[in-house]
């Protein structure tokens, strides 16, 4: 089925989809490691050499299922981290566009243009080859729904313009939606990873 208007489909949907992630998050507190299990085998055979690859993943806001574990894991494996920066936005937030800085665990942290926890400025953008991208919804073709504010979708662009980077969606397994509304700019996810399962997408 095609939605006629996808942009306001999005933003009814989002009411919805904001609850049902904070009833998960009650419900499933032990989502954090789960997600490292269900992640192990498929990111190490997908990325066998990760050594000076760089990973971005992200502070967990609200109810979004944690990232934590699986930074760690990942810099165990040998990635270097990094966090997203919105930058460039006005006093009202608006006009900022995201970029990643490196970040190590247990390093300082400071807040973006729009107050959100990132890295220090001084520490250098880089272009991560793997990106945890959080979100509201997905469903098992890729397609994604996040904040709204296009941030994931208009880096992703620019990074796969650059070079291959492989979108990992990090969800709730309830976040599962079907009959997601789709617009030209939405940047699809490669794989989603949840508390149960690795949903590959990209098959490649
Ligand atoms: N962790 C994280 N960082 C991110 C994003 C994100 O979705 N998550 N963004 C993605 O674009 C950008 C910031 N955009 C955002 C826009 C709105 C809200 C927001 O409304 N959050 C909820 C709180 C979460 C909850 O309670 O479930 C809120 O304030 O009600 C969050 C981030 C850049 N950094
Ligand atoms: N590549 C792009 N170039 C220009 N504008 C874009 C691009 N991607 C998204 N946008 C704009 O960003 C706005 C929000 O897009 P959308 O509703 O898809 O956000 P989202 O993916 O849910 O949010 P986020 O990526 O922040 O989690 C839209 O108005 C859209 O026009």
């Amino acid at each position: 089925m095609t939605i006629a208007d996808p942009a306001a489909a999005k933003t009814a949907l989002r009411v919805f989809v904001r609850n049902r992630r904070k009833q998960l998050a009650l419900e499933h507190p032990e989502a954090d490691w789960k997600l490292v299990d269900a992640g192990r085998e498929p990111l190490s055979a997908r990325f066998p050499q990760p050594q000076g690859k760089v990973a971005a993943l992200y502070h967990g806001l609200g109810s979004e299922v944690s990232a934590r574990a699986l930074a760690d894991w990942l810099a165990e494996q040998g990635w270097a981290l990094a966090l997203p920066s919105v930058e460039g936005a006005n006093a009202d937030g608006l006009g900022g566009h995201m970029v990643f800085r490196t970040w190590t665990p247990g390093e300082a942290l400071a807040r973006d243009a729009i107050g959100l926890v990132a890295p220090l400025r001084q520490n250098p953008i880089v272009q991560p080859d793997l990106v945890a991208v959080p979100l509201l919804a997905y469903d098992r073709a890729g397609v994604r729904l996040g904040q709204g504010g296009g941030y994931y979708d208009r880096a992703l662009e620019a990074l796969r313009g650059r070079k291959d980077v492989f979108a990992l969606g990090l969800a709730y397994h309830g976040q599962e939606t079907h009959n997601l509304p789709v617009e030209a700019h939405d940047q699809r996810l490669d794989a989603i990873l949840t508390e149960n399962e690795y949903i590959a997408v990209r098959k490649d």
